[in-house]
């Protein structure tokens, strides 16, 4: 099998309160390959935003090794990780954060321009990406003349501007209705067609119709199901 773009081992994060010691990553280990779309459920609290965040070198782990590409997140400082995120894999949250004076984009192409991309050239990547989550002709308009799962999927085209291959989703589909859900966990399914990889945690347990490996994440353990 190919090399993984992602590959996760003996990851460990715990969290001390005055009473307890919560782990909230315990000893997870999982890769990922091209193409892959990886979904990642579990109970409130099991520890699904911290695994996310730890991939994304948004949080540090307390102990393990993480690559994502060919980036070693775990031994990468701060600003080696920001580029991790430029440059390799695009993270989206339950809100979509977009700038709200922006065009969509405008909003997609603010990650080529952070790069000092030409303004045409940009423009022209962030049209392309808008039509690979199904929202070609929509470039023009302000985040709220879009319904709430468009902007989820202009998040993701930002997400993935750049020629990102992988995607890092957290609770994309929180905030949205089940026909928006759907429609978003289908572009990300689409976009693993196409090779993008993506690993996407979730409450929604529809995420795993569209994946094609599926883990429960149980008290900061991450168990691989069926
Ligand atoms: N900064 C923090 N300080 C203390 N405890 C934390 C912190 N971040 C997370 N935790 C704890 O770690 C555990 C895992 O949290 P995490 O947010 O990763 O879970 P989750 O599965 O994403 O939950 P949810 O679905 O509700 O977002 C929880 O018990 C949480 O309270």
């Amino acid at each position: 099998m190919s090399t993984p773009l992602i590959r996760v081992r003996d990851l460990r994060k715990a969290y001390q309160s005055e009473v307890e010691t919560v782990w909230a990553a315990r000893d997870v280990r999982f890769e990922a390959h091209a193409g892959e779309f990886v979904c990642v459920y579990g109970a409130s609290g099991s520890g699904k935003s911290t695994l996310l965040n730890l991939i994304a070198g948004l949080d540090v782990a307390d102990s393990g090794d993480i690559q994502v590409g060919d980036v070693n997140v775990s031994e990468a400082d701060e600003k080696q990780r920001a580029e991790m995120r430029l440059n390799i894999a695009g993270v989206v949250f339950q809100d979509h954060n977009l700038i709200d004076e922006f065009t969509a984009a405008e909003n997609v192409a603010l990650p080529l321009e952070v790069r000092g991309v030409p303004a045409s050239v940009a423009r022209a990547e962030a049209s392309d990406q808008l039509g690979r989550v199904g929202l070609t002709g929509i470039g023009d308009r302000l985040p709220r003349q879009l319904s709430g799962g468009q902007r989820q999927r202009v998040g993701i085209a930002r997400a993935l501007t750049g020629q990102r291959a992988v995607l890092l989703a957290d609770e994309p589909t929180g905030a949205l209705d089940s026909v928006a859900t759907v429609d978003v966990f289908t572009v990300i399914r689409a976009l693993c067609d196409e090779g993008v990889t993506a690993v996407v945690c979730s409450h929604d347990t529809r995420c795993r119709d569209f994946a094609d490996s599926r883990y429960e994440m149980v008290d900061g353990r991450l168990e691989r199901r069926p």
